[in-house]
């Protein structure tokens, strides 16, 4: 199935998503994306998979602006305060979004190596039809998303350097979506996914 992108709303069965692909003008998304990759508490994290302890194909810091943590994939993390910049892109979503998200997961995909596998961001403590806003800095990767029970329904979209994607209603629902890996030559690149946990 082909749909035509066009900035703003993307309109696909089931889901509820809007792109904007300039949220962060480049000078600022530049600075963001040198500030973060130096100062956000980069950790690796591990998960058991058939027994076996591998490490995430990803780098992982969670923020926020409580002490409430974050269980997703057999992982509990404990948040860190968010920082002055990520209060700062908060307060700018919440301009475009009207919602005041409490958590920030921030992932770094040291290369194309690094990805994120199909899941739906549908725990319990992000209450239904959550909203999620996902800023992207530096090399722009490809972001699938399928439909849990109708296979003929996909859906890509490359996310830009300084781009937000906002992921609502039932998209969690009815779609799961993945970073996947890349055989390119590729730069960093940070993801920057706010929530609100309740
Ligand atoms: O890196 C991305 O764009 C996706 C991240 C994501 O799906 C998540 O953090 O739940
Ligand atoms: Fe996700």
């Amino acid at each position: 199935m082909n749909f035509e992108f066009k900035s703003g709303k993307i309109t696909i069965p089931d889901a509820n998503l809007e792109y904007y692909p300039n949220f962060l003008n480049n000078e600022l998304a530049n600075s963001y994306y040198k500030t973060f990759l130096n100062t956000l508490e980069w950790e690796q994290y591990y998960i058991k998979l058939f027994g076996k302890t591998i490490p995430q194909p990803r780098l992982t810091a969670l923020y926020a602006i409580n002490s409430e943590p974050y269980t997703y994939s057999a992982l509990k993390l404990q948040p860190i305060p968010f920082t002055e910049e990520l209060s700062f892109i908060n307060s700018k979503i919440l301009e475009l979004t009207g919602s005041n998200f409490t958590h920030c997961l921030a992932n770094l995909y040291r290369d194309g190596n690094d990805s994120m596998g199909w899941h739906a961001d549908d725990e319990k403590e992000l209450g239904k039809n959550p909203i999620i806003a996902s800023l992207s800095l530096g090399a722009v990767r490809n972001f699938q998303l399928k439909h849990k029970t109708d296979s003929a329904l996909k859906y890509a979209l490359a996310l830009e350097h300084g781009s937000l994607l906002i992921m609502k209603g039932s998209t969690q629902e009815f779609w799961k979506h993945q970073l996947p890996k890349t055989k390119k030559e590729i730069s960093p690149r940070i993801n920057l996914t706010f929530r609100t946990i309740i």
